[in-house]
């Protein structure tokens, strides 16, 4: 048996863009959590997720909890997590990945611990993770330009607020990563602005999929009236309204299916959003959804109900890239191009080897395990600017109300 010998749970900092959405603005550094399983026999396990202090507090008492686990043994991993965490929630403050309860919490939690116990079960077996998962699908894994409207910064990417900008910026990350398909990041600006937006994407690339993400800054009406005028212009349009209920007034009149990431976001949201019809498309994640085993779950699930499924991002590093690539090569119904942020993340990075995007898309490393490396010197590095950088929770509010003190966050607002 190889069993878990020490857990390290690192706090990373990486500058990060001045990037808008519905809640306000990116702060100047996006925060993560690098997670190091070291097994038995001296071989690491990695894993990544969110950096917030609340989250961190909680991944140390997991930690400690997994110490002389089997590392194949993934009910445990979950029932000691459980055990250790009892009803904690650690609800973020942004939002965009939906409400927080105990079991998100939980299940949040487990998530970087179970993709480093199956970069170790890889390891030990001489099998790359999606074998674990149920085996390749595909070689290539394809990732989505994803778009920000964007304040100018310290970044190479200059501003982007109107339908020119976003069409340039949209064009050098094409020209640099080879992009095929493009989503927005919208609820910035009064939804005709948007429109704008998405009429001159779809004029400059004409044969690119399209998709709008406002996350839920519309009301329901507001969502129709959108859905309506952008007719054949989208691939789908991702959260344009809040909630269950409101999700299925709008999916019943737009002409594109609606995506989610924000209404269902747990298995207890599934029901009720398939009885109500409330949306086409599920955006897993594997960060929030309980791991990579959760996310093949709900890929089974949604197969049944005839739902689609696609793949959401946060600002993150090389190590969750690698294991959103193995899920994706493992998930048959992933039909749609993955987001990313790794556009944005200038490069920085703290594995050594980190997976390249280009022609559009990641090729799925065949190697044990991950297939990254941890590089302990950008480790220390990036750990250093969390401790500098003073930030300990995301809070894309207070920060844009530190330029705009009469911002609020409004959802809906429009
Ligand atoms: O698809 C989404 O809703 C997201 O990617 C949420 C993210 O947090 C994004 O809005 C961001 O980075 O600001
Ligand atoms: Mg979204």
């Amino acid at each position: 048996m190889t069993s878990v010998r020490e857990v390290i749970v690192t706090p990373v900092a990486f500058p990060d863009p001045p990037l808008l959405n519905s809640a306000g603005v990116h702060q100047p550094w996006a925060l993560r959590a690098i997670i190091q399983v070291r097994a038995a026999d001296g071989s690491i396990g990695l894993g990544e997720t969110y950096g917030d202090a609340p989250h961190l507090a909680l991944l140390t008492r997991a930690a400690s909890a997994i110490e002389n686990l089997d590392i194949f043994d993934l009910a445990g991993l979950v029932a000691k997590i459980a055990e250790a965490l009892g009803a904690a929630d650690a609800p973020d403050r942004h939002g965009l990945t939906g409400d927080s309860t105990a079991a998100k919490t939980l299940a949040r939690v487990v998530s970087p611990f179970e993709v480093a116990l199956l970069d170790l079960q890889g390891q030990a077996i001489g099998r790359p993770i999606y074998d674990l998962l149920g085996g390749k699908v595909r070689d290539r894994v394809p990732f989505s330009a994803y778009l920000f409207y964007k304040w100018a910064g310290t970044d190479s990417w200059g501003p982007a607020l109107d339908p020119a900008g976003i069409v340039a910026q949209a064009r050098s990350m094409i020209d640099q990563y080879g992009f095929e398909s493009i989503k927005l990041k919208g609820g910035v600006f009064p939804p005709d602005e948007e429109i704008a937006a998405i009429r001159a994407l779809r004029d400059a690339f004409p044969g690119l999929p399209l998709r709008l993400d406002p996350n839920a800054a519309w009301t329901p009406e507001t969502s129709i009236k959108v859905a309506e005028q952008t007719e054949g212009l989208l691939e789908y349009l991702e959260d344009p309204t809040g909630g269950l209920a409101g999700m299925a007034e709008v999916a019943a009149l737009a002409p594109m299916p609606l995506a989610t990431n924000m209404c269902v976001v747990a298995f207890a949201d599934l029901p009720e959003a398939i009885e109500r019809g409330s949306v086409q498309i599920v955006l897993a994640d594997h960060h929030y959804w309980g791991g990579l085993r959760a996310c093949v779950e709900l890929a089974a699930i949604c197969r049944t109900w005839g739902i689609g499924v696609s793949m959401h991002s946060n600002s993150h590093l090389g190590i969750s890239l690698a294991a959103m690539v193995h899920l994706a090569a493992a998930t048959p119904q992933l039909t749609y191009a993955v987001d990313t942020h790794t556009p944005w993340q200038s490069g920085v990075d703290v594995v050594s080897d980190p997976l390249v995007i280009s022609g559009g898309a990641a090729t799925v490393p065949d190697t044990p395990g991950l297939g990254v490396t941890l590089d302990e010197d950008k480790l220390a590095e990036l750990h250093d600017n969390w401790w500098r950088c003073g930030i300990r929770e995301r809070d894309d509010t207070a920060y844009r109300q530190s330029f705009e003190p009469d911002y609020v966050k409004l959802r809906p607002r429009w």
